[in-house]
């Protein structure tokens, strides 16, 4: 399937299919949750949305990137998610790179959210159920984050079939500089598991789709079956 890589800031148009990459961290964040039980994530722009969307509407939480705020009930780490009790819960997300991508796209007919930890479910819903060019947001650094360019390859990849091999897309997410960062502390609200809980391949069985639902952004978990190797 025809398949091409853009930053955001090199988004013109609406695109038909767009998968919207972040690794590190907010849709390996966003897969976590929906994991711990999340209902659906509503997509802000800003921090002060994020905070009148919660007080708009009982039990909302909210999560933003950075240190822990006054306000926000979570950050963006998938390893410090885990603590929470989030079940049934909307969960407001408010990220730096992967949440703007995200809403950048957002009235185009298909948008999927992705991560290397729902990256074979993504691939195979592409597959079978995408219609036209897919294109790959790489949210991170204007484009160029290669932790987001490795996983849109892998999946790219993995569109033409389940026999392509993880290791080196992963070990170029992990050479990366927002998991040099990340180990180095220079980005907040983070855990020493984060980055390993970034770079598990297929973790989840299912694909995050983002749609407009009336005033809002919402993104949603949708499963995916597993297809043997090479079909589906
Ligand atoms: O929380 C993250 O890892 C980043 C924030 S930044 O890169 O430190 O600014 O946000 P994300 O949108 O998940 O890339
Ligand atoms: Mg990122």
């Amino acid at each position: 399937m025809d398949h091409h890589v853009v930053g955001i800031p090199e988004l013109t148009g609406i695109p038909r299919v767009a998968v919207v990459i972040d690794v590190m961290r907010a849709f390996t964040v966003a897969a976590w949750a929906f994991s711990l039980g999340v209902e659906r994530i509503v997509l802000a722009s800003t921090e002060s949305e994020a905070l009148a969307l919660k007080e708009s509407s009982r039990g909302w939480l909210a999560l933003k990137d950075g240190p822990p705020a006054e306000g926000f009930d979570a950050v963006n780490s998938p390893a410090l998610l885990q603590g929470h009790d989030l079940a049934g819960r909307t969960l407001v997300q408010k990220t730096t790179a992967g949440t703007v991508g995200a809403l950048a796209v957002a009235d185009s007919p298909l948008v999927l959210c992705a991560s290397f930890v729902v990256a074979g479910p993504t691939a195979r819903y592409l597959r079978t159920r995408a219609s036209g060019p897919v294109t790959f947001v790489v949210t991170g650094e204007e484009g160029r984050a290669d932790e987001d360019l490795a996983c849109a390859e892998y999946i790219g990849g993995r569109m033409s079939g389940d026999d392509v091999e993880a290791a080196p897309y992963v070990h170029r997410a992990r050479s990366s500089r927002a998991a040099a960062d990340l180990a180095a502390g220079l980005r907040g609200g983070y855990h020493p598991d984060d980055i390993d809980l970034c770079l598990e391949v297929d973790r989840f069985p299912f694909v995050m789709t983002a749609r407009r639902e009336d005033s809002l952004t919402v993104l949603r978990p949708l499963p995916v079956p597993d297809t043997p190797s090479g079909t589906g």
